[in-house]
């Protein structure tokens, strides 16, 4: 059973509404036991706000700014150390208990480094997992962000779930439009329109591998993958734009022999690799495994005991820029 601390990572463009969706999520009673982390460029501070309109003390003391900087740049050591340093009061009863955490980056934020970060960060791997990337996109102005911004794209691309935002702002076709684009740039999110940050925190939450009620993991789910996979159809944006496919290997495969061969692509596409996640089953484990990459990062694997499918399948869902699909496929088949 996994233990370590649930993450959301809520990211989106800036003005997508990252601020007023954490407000109203920091209202809901699903919420309470959760701590903060906010990372702003600018110079007012959002705790003072928050402080003052999420009534519960609880919130209140577990929350920390990182100001004066980019939680995917020049703040990641900061990250690391605050992520520590709450892991470590909550451990000796200094701060209120809490169960969760989400991190709110700056409106410019890639996610990859962050998600890199918590990942694989020593004592931070050991005591937090990722559960869900949440990404806001402003209904109106969502489709000229992800036109003009390579930071937006990225964050949608790589979202567990997308959250349009400022419905009641958009037409019909705006709508349509948006969703249609995040669509195909990023098939297998799930998709929510808001309005002034209503949702139910259950569909932001608790979405990641693992289920905390029955204590199972929920590949299926995790890896989104299309229940029929793509094959070689490529989604995009634009051509040369972030694309997303998934490629399904023969099952009588060996982790041994996969490992170094998914490495490789990590470290040839590292630049270009957004996120790979992918279901093995494999000879030498005792279960199936999951496993995970961002950029030139292989993560160790997760195993999942007590999980099987019906139909057995080895799958890998790649989310990148400028992925060289046949090449990649072709390496990978020649396994
Ligand atoms: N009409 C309307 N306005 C909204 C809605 N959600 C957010 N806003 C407004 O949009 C503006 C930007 O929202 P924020 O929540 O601050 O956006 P943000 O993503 O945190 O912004 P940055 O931190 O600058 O990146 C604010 O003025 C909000 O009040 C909505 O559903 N409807």
């Amino acid at each position: 059973m996994d233990k370590r601390i649930p993450v959301t990572l809520l990211t989106g463009f800036l003005g997508s509404g990252k601020t007023t969706l954490l407000n109203k999520l920091l209202q809901h009673p699903d919420m309470h036991d959760t701590a903060v982390v906010i990372n702003e460029l600018g110079e007012a501070g959002l705790d003072h706000i928050l402080a003052r309109t999420v009534e519960n003390q609880h919130i209140a003391d577990n929350m920390v700014l990182l100001e004066s900087g980019c939680l995917c740049c020049t703040l990641s050591n900061e990250m690391a150390d605050t992520l520590r340093d709450l892991f470590f009061k909550r451990a000796l009863q200094a701060i209120p208990q809490f169960q969760r955490l989400v991190i709110e980056t700056t409106g410019l934020a890639d996610p990859g480094p962050i998600m890199a970060n918590l990942l694989n960060e020593p004592v931070i791997g050991n005591t937090y997992r990722l559960d869900a990337v949440v990404v806001t996109v402003d209904s109106v102005y969502g489709l000229q962000h992800l036109e003009q911004h390579a930071e937006a794209r990225k964050q949608a691309a790589v979202a567990d779930v997308l959250l349009i935002s400022k419905v009641d702002l958009a037409t019909p076709q705006q709508l349509l439009a948006l969703s249609e684009a995040l669509t195909a740039l990023n098939p297998g999110a799930t998709q929510h329109r808001i309005t002034h940050g209503h949702i139910d925190p259950q569909a932001l939450i608790n979405v990641g591998l693992f289920d905390p009620e029955t204590r199972q993991a929920k590949p299926q789910r995790w890896l989104r993958a299309p229940a029929k996979p793509r094959g070689m159809l490529p989604t995009a944006l634009h051509d040369d734009d972030i694309r997303s496919f998934t490629v399904t290997l023969p099952t009588h495969l060996r982790w041994e022999t996969l490992q170094p061969v998914l490495q490789r692509l990590c470290d040839q596409f590292g630049e270009q690799l957004l996120r790979l996640k992918g279901i093995l089953h494999v000879e030498d484990a005792s279960a199936p495994l999951a496993v995970h990459a961002v950029h030139a990062t292989l993560y160790q694997p997760t195993l999942l005991e007590g999980w099987s499918e019906v139909e057995p399948m080895t799958r890998i869902v790649l989310i990148g820029r400028g992925l060289d699909e046949a090449l990649i496929r072709k390496q990978l088949m020649q396994i």
